[in-house]
């Protein structure tokens, strides 16, 4: 059975009750199907939170994070430390066996920085599925970060649904962008049940696809593309319906690529 990968980030991070009925979500999905789960997550809000704290600017281009060399250490502190292990110790609450990893463990996801102008931001491609498969078949949980290492030893901030399309691919698995709205929403806030990729280039041409929802919905038509199957962007927030999408119905926006 093809492994699910599910994409975390955004708030949720900092949403107490949202978190834990996710987690009794995964933790029932797991005892009912034998299909194993992936957590792959972002983390946006912890970092905008930190650059605060410590007067640090917060500069994004095309929804991407601007990297400098001397912020990339705090950055890799928020997700790969904060983040992850916040989300560690929800699973160890649900009585998960939770491994908390990044895109550079294993080799999983390979990282390549994308160019000087962004700093440490990395461009994510698929790597191998040795270690993370292993860990499926003894039980575990794994929760990877959107943190990388290049083939020189540099770390990289990685948007986290970047990288949740490269790790789909390393392991041929279905893929749930989760996020804190319904799906993608139309120029009146309703929600749109399946997007081709036209129509979505038309929406964002026209302005009513924006910010980290352009990254988003780009990732995803190219993961549709490349694994050969819808993916769906839906809600976090939706928790009775988390099962049902868990199991392959769509309850956000189908991206059909
Ligand atoms: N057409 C749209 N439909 C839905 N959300 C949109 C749209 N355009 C922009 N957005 C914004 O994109 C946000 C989700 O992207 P992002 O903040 O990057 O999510 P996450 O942090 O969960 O990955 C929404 O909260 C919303 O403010
Ligand atoms: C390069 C880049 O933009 N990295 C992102 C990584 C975290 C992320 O993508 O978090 P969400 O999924 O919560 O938005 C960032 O620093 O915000």
């Amino acid at each position: 059975m093809k492994p699910l990968v599910i994409k975390l980030g955004g708030v949720l991070l900092d949403t107490k009750e949202a978190l834990n009925n996710l987690f009794i979500a995964i933790n029932h999905y797991q005892k009912k199907s034998a299909r194993p789960i992936v957590i792959v997550h972002g983390g946006g809000c912890v970092v905008d939170e930190l650059m605060h704290k410590l007067s640090l600017p917060v500069v994004r281009r095309n929804g991407l994070r601007v990297t400098p060399k001397e912020q990339i250490d705090v950055i890799v502190g928020a997700l790969a430390g904060s983040a992850n292990k916040t989300l560690l110790a929800e699973a160890k609450k649900h009585h998960l066996s939770g491994i908390g990893l990044c895109l550079a463990d294993g080799n999983s996801v390979n990282v390549t920085q994308i160019s000087d102008d962004l700093g440490h931001v990395g461009h994510a491609t698929a790597g191998s599925p040795v270690l993370i498969n292993s860990l499926l078949q003894s039980g575990h949980l794994p929760i990877v970060s959107s943190i990388g290492i290049t083939s020189s030893g540099e770390m990289m901030n990685v948007n986290a649904d970047h990288a949740a399309v490269a790790l789909a691919q390393t392991l041929d698995a279905d893929l749930i962008l989760l996020s804190d709205v319904a799906g993608v929403l139309d120029a009146n806030k309703q929600r749109i049940a399946v997007l081709t990729t036209t129509q979505a280039e038309e929406l964002i041409t026209q302005g009513v696809i924006t910010d980290g929802m352009v990254v988003k919905v780009r990732s995803a038509l190219e993961a549709a593309q490349m694994l050969g199957h819808p993916i769906d962007i839906a809600s976090w927030k939706d928790t009775d319906k988390l099962m049902a999408l868990f199991a392959g119905q769509p309850t956000g926006t189908r991206m059909m690529g």
